[in-house]
């Protein structure tokens, strides 16, 4: 049974769907912080949440149960995306459920400003007929500047240019071509958009390089009596800016939907002249809301019962397909890690991966990841999974790289992972069999096919007569039952070097261990466990 946290309030039909849906029982507990958000996240395997919570590193600190954290929403700064990754947690989002909704806000905001609507009903609803001091200023032929063309930027765009709107837009990540298909006329900097735009609106999320955009420098450049709209982020405007801004005239207008720290109750912006300000309300419709609701929870929904990964933003997503064609080559992927971990007791300092033949069509970023899942599994204290591997791996210096090789070799797909550390280097290749049946095919220098699950004795001799024979006495002698056994040879030339790998019922004593090794033609012993056959690491089951 899966467990999940509702943090902040959502639709009613998210809730409806998580009630109904088998295996998955929550829970709603809203305006937590400190230790009781703590505690609280300790105790579910999941957790959905929108602006209102603030997810720190210290709320997930120790934390070994949550696996996924849905965003009813887009932003996700709200959660420390890092503390989150390195404990192995998946962070969604629904980018698309509010997108219409904030556009219309903005389109409010910046339609209201330029009436000074609330202000003049305000001064109505004090008593006063007004007509002379709410002079506006019509939206027709104006120029709007957008920073940030993505999914709300371009549905300003769209509204601005019905509304007969001429719109600059500036985004690193649209081209000119792109902008000009939309009708925006694109700019190089934001920089060049300041001086030559009557509204400004920003749809970025807040960055380093988007913090503070508009600020005390700026002022100087922006056109007098410019009107100014965020509905993104608090922090993009410096908000002392535009105090001194609206003060001085150099502004006309500011509305503002968000705010550098929220909530925000008082602020000194708050009644200057030719303000509007809302209390983050972008994405507060009906139709936003439950569709952001129904998104989040059907994320959960399929996170917990396919291990379906979506709109994931500390990690590659991936689909019920992909993952169903993969789910083999990850356990695959997972072992070869278990398996090099135990060969390389001396520890790692780099890894390289080598994918070929089908493989190479695979998504063999998240192969890399359950590879490195497997080096640390037994290493480390905390949990390790696909999501926070490769960021443990370097967090260690552990350099890790990767290549894909079209051509087969002997099999149509396999992978081989070399491993470097101070006690030397290992090589092992390893690809499936049959029904997702995970087979070694390369240890060293040695070809083999052997199984790659439960206990292993893998030992190198001499390949001379009788040795088989003498290791199965051995075990026969201390009761160990081998299950399989599988030979290989350095070379094609008998006489050389040789490896014996048996799969054994059960982690022979140390007595039968050191008799195998007293053999005079036995070189090395080594036992390896790995999961059994058919077991799934924990990140893969469900
Ligand atoms: N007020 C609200 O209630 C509300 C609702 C929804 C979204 N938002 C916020 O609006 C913002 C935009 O949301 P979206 O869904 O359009 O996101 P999006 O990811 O679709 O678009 C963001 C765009 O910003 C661009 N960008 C990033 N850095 C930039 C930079 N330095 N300069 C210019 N452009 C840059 C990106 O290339 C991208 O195209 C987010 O911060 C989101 O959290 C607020
Ligand atoms: O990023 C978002 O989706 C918006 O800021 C909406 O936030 P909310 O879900 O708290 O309304």
């Amino acid at each position: 049974m899966a467990r999940i946290l509702i943090l902040d309030p959502i639709a009613q039909e998210g809730l409806d769907m998580l009630a109904a849906a088998p295996g998955i029982e929550y829970e709603v507990r809203t305006g937590l912080k400190g230790e009781e958000l703590k505690k609280s996240l300790a105790e579910f395997d999941g957790a959905i949440c929108r602006s209102g919570v603030t997810i720190t590193a210290e709320s997930l600190e120790g934390n070994r149960r949550m696996r996924a954290i849905a965003r009813a929403g887009v932003g996700t700064d709200n959660i420390d995306k890092n503390a989150a990754t390195r404990l192995g947690i998946v962070v969604m989002n629904t980018p698309t459920g509010n997108t219409l909704s904030t556009a219309e806000h903005t389109f409010t905001l910046m339609l209201a400003l330029s009436r000074r609507v609330a202000e003049a009903y305000h001064k109505l609803i004090g008593g006063k007929w007004d007509r002379k001091t709410f002079m506006g200023t019509q939206l027709a032929d104006k120029t709007l500047g957008i920073v940030g063309l993505g999914r709300i930027g371009q549905e300003v765009a769209k509204r601005a240019i019905a509304f007969q709107m001429k719109v600059l837009g500036f985004d690193p990540f649209l081209s000119t071509e792109q902008a000009a298909k939309l009708g925006i006329e694109r700019v190089e900097t934001v920089q060049e958009m300041l001086p030559r735009v009557d509204y400004l609106t920003v749809h970025t999320p807040l960055t380093p390089e988007t913090t503070n955009l508009v600020g005390f420098p700026e002022l100087e450049v922006l056109k007098p009596g410019v009107r100014l709209i965020n509905c993104a982020r608090g922090g993009i405007y410096n908000e002392d800016a535009l105090v001194e801004g609206l003060k001085t005239g150099k502004i006309g207008g500011v509305a503002l939907d968000v705010f550098v720290t929220e909530p925000c109750d008082k602020h000194p912006i708050y009644g200057m002249p030719n303000v509007l300000c809302t209390p983050h309300l972008g994405a507060s419709t009906e139709e936003a809301q439950q569709q952001v609701a129904i998104e989040a929870v059907q994320l959960l929904i399929n996170f917990f019962t396919t291990g379906e990964v979506r709109h994931a933003v500390n990690m590659a997503s991936v689909d019920p397909k992909t993952l169903a064609s993969i789910k083999g080559y990850l356990d695959l992927a997972y072992r070869l890690g278990v398996l090099l971990a135990q060969c390389q007791p001396g520890g790692t300092s780099a890894c390289h991966l080598t994918y070929r033949g089908e493989l190479t069509q695979k998504n063999t970023k998240m192969l890399t990841a359950a590879f490195c899942a497997g080096l640390l599994d037994r290493a480390l204290e905390e949990d390790v999974n696909i999501v926070n591997a490769e960021i443990l791996l370097k967090e260690r210096g552990i350099q890790l790289t990767q290549e894909s090789r079209s051509d087969m070799g002997a099999f149509s797909s396999s992978m081989t992972a070399e491993v470097h550390g101070s006690s030397g280097s290992q090589v092992a290749a390893a690809t499936l069999f049959g029904n997702n049946m995970p087979r070694l095919i390369r240890l060293g220098d040695y070809r083999l096919e052997a199984y790659l699950d439960g206990n292993l004795l893998i030992f190198t001799h001499h390949d001379v007569p009788g040795i088989i024979g003498a290791v199965g006495t051995i075990f026969g002698n201390h009761k160990v039952n081998i299950g399989q056994m599988s030979v290989g040879r350095a070379g094609i030339i008998p006489g050389g070097g040789a490896v014996g790998v048996l799969n054994l019922d059960n982690v022979p004593p140390q007595a039968a261990i050191d008799e195998v090794q007293q053999h005079p033609d036995i070189q090395s012993v080594k036992i390896i466990e790995l999961p059994p056959a058919g077991q799934l690491p924990p990140w893969l089951q469900g």
